[in-house]
């Protein structure tokens, strides 16, 4: 199999050192290197690559005191793929002389906030000339004072070590995958109409295009793993609890095609996993170029309307495929957008490489006010929801994770797969129905997953968004899940549809900007999908923005987590403004 596995980008880690040997280079050497050390171990033993194993590192092989130094340090990144750097130093050394010159890796410098030797000088001194250089870099140092040789990572540096990681490594992993779309532009949803310079530029990423028919090829010449189609099958008899049709009697299918339809989505959702990863099985099986794949790290699939007009629907195959589990056991998410909104697939991407959790995409259906509550159910919206909240609902690309049936130390969660354990896995299935789906919208069937979202659970919802003239934006909205009571959630979700998945979100007010009220945070929503996930990670995203260029048009996250490039700075002191200004003047990362 052509795809390669087990090749993530590491992280490079500089120490810097002041060159002057004769005294005062020695007296550094063991304290500098250790610093890099120290900054693995932490890395190592709390960081994971999207298949759970433990992130790696490399440090260079001396201490960096000058150019050849540095030089050297480059060339061993370069031969061990390295995709993001990161430069210590407990002392002053020399800026332009030591600094990682690399022109597309996140790059970020730890000073050691020490006094003996100043390492926050460097750090200002090194970052001025990342500015000059037009190479931005995150700095940190501690906001304590520490005795030279402390070994401890104080919490605040820890944190700031690690968000940058979690976002460099996002850059890094996307680099050179594909975002495979599969069919065209689903009923002039601008997202689905996909544009390669976005992601060419922006992400490092090429984009892959099948025509829809080529499931329908597979298909029809068993070009799929049919062993694993068995087990399938058994498993979805067991696993997955078919919904009362709730089709007008006349439109129903007979049971025959309805266990017809579930053969064919079962074998959708082996067709598209293989056209984007490959599956070495097809090439025993004499199908070698099938084999191979997309190295698609996000698909999207059009579905609407030509192929759902005719064919059994994708809700099921990308409800799958997006959740942590399936027939072969608890495993990595995929990422797959439904109706081909490739924009929402990269929020979802970027939400995933940052959490390494399963993605909810959904339609930001409605804003129901507490008054427009109250007339239409009689109950007052109280706690949580006493502003109003969202209705989050779309057939289809809902992981059903997004069920909120796992679990961790506060409550109902959306988990790592490897933090997932069967009982959740089987509790996530028990709580999902699959309705055969409403055949007015999907007149070839197929069947749509239906669960309510538990309600307390904090999670964050984005949205990428193309301006023409300004290119891609990122818009952020952390929130919670909250539950309804059962008559109330009845009475809103039956004058949708309620053969979907529901989620009701309430975003956090700041009483600033879009985050005034309820309303206008739906109202100020770029598009009609959003992507959520489980935790307050809208730090993080605004980091992996910056790295990306991408501008951050609203969110709701507490100034005292941002974490920007240094250069941001000198943007102004808006931080909105400055955000804007710094990402138009160095343009994408890959331009
Ligand atoms: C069935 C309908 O066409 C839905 O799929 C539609 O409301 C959307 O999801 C639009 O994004
Ligand atoms: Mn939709």
């Amino acid at each position: 199999m052509a795809t390669i596995t087990n090749t993530y980008p590491k992280i490079g880690i500089r120490p810097i050192i002041d060159g002057r040997l004769g005294g005062v280079r020695e007296s550094l050497e063991m304290t500098t290197m250790q610093m890099a050390k120290n900054v693995k171990k932490l890395y190592e033993q709390t960081l994971f690559y999207p298949d759970g194993s433990p992130v790696q590192c490399i440090i260079a092989d001396t201490c960096i005191g000058g150019v050849s130094e540095a030089a050297a340090c480059a060339h061993k990144f370069e031969q061990n793929n390295v995709g993001v750097s990161l430069s210590v130093t407990p002392c002053w050394c020399y800026g332009s002389e030591t600094m990682d010159m690399h022109p597309t890796w996140p790059k970020a410098i730890w000073g050691f906030n020490g006094t003996e030797r100043p390492g926050a000088v460097y750090l200002a001194a090194t970052l001025a000339a990342h500015n000059q250089f037009g190479l931005p870099a995150f700095g940190i140092y501690g906001h304590d004072v520490q005795d030279m040789g402390d070994e401890n990572i104080p919490a605040d540096v820890k944190d700031r070590l690690l968000g940058f990681a979690r976002a460099g490594l996002a850059v890094a992993i996307m680099r050179g995958k594909s975002y495979l779309a599969i069919g065209s532009v689903s009923m002039g949803i601008a997202g689905s109409i996909v544009m390669p310079d976005l992601f060419r530029e922006y992400f490092g990423m090429r984009n892959e295009y099948v025509d829809s028919t080529e499931i329908l090829r597979r298909i029809e010449k068993g070009i799929y793993d049919v062993a694993e189609f068995d087990k399938a099958m058994a498993w979805v008899k067991l696993n997955c609890k078919e919904g009362d049709d709730k089709n007008p009697t006349e439109k129903q299918f007979s049971r025959l095609q309805k266990d017809e339809h579930w053969a064919f989505v079962v074998k959708m959702t082996q067709i598209i996993r293989d056209l984007m990863q490959g599956n070495s099985k097809l090439k025993e099986l004499g199908f070698g170029e099938e084999a191979n794949g997309h190295e698609a790290i996000v698909s999207g699939f059009q579905g609407q309307r030509q192929w759902t007009d005719f064919l059994p629907n994708g809700d099921f195959p990308e409800a799958m495929l997006n959740s942590s589990f399936d027939w072969n056991g608890i495993r990595a998410p995929f990422m797959v957008a439904t109706e081909n909104d490739s924009l929402n697939g990269m929020s979802m991407l970027l939400g995933n490489l940052l959490r390494h959790t399963a993605q909810i995409f959904a339609d930001v259906r409605t804003y129901w006010s507490p008054d427009a509550v109250k007339r239409v159910t009689g109950w007052q919206p109280e706690g949580l929801g006493k502003d109003g909240f969202i209705h989050l609902i779309n057939s289809g690309s809902a992981a059903l994770d997004g069920t909120g049936r796992q679990q961790n130390e506060n409550g109902p969660a959306m988990k790592p797969f490897w933090e997932i354990n069967e009982t959740e896995a089987r509790l996530c299935l028990e709580a999902t129905q699959w309705y055969p789906a409403n055949n007015g919208y999907f007149r070839g069937g197929g069947y749509s997953s239906q669960f309510v979202t538990s309600g307390g659970m904090p999670v964050t919802m984005c949205r990428l968004n193309l301006v023409k003239g300004l290119g891609p934006v990122l818009q952020i909205a952390e929130g919670y899940t909250i539950d309804l009571p059962d008559h109330v959630h009845s009475t809103l979700n039956n004058r949708t549809d309620p053969t979907w998945p529901t989620t009701w979100f309430v975003p956090v007010l700041t009483g600033e900007g879009n985050f005034t009220d309820v309303y206008n945070v739906m109202a100020a929503w770029g598009a009609n999908h959003g992507s959520f996930s489980y935790g307050h990670y809208g730090h993080e995203l605004i980091t992996l923005a910056a790295m990306l260029r991408i501008p951050v048009s609203m969110h709701n996250v507490p100034g005292e987590k941002l974490f920007r490039p240094a250069a941001w700075k000198a943007f102004g002191s808006d931080n909105e403004g400055a955000d804007y200004r710094a990402c138009a003047t160095y343009g994408p990362l890959y331009k």
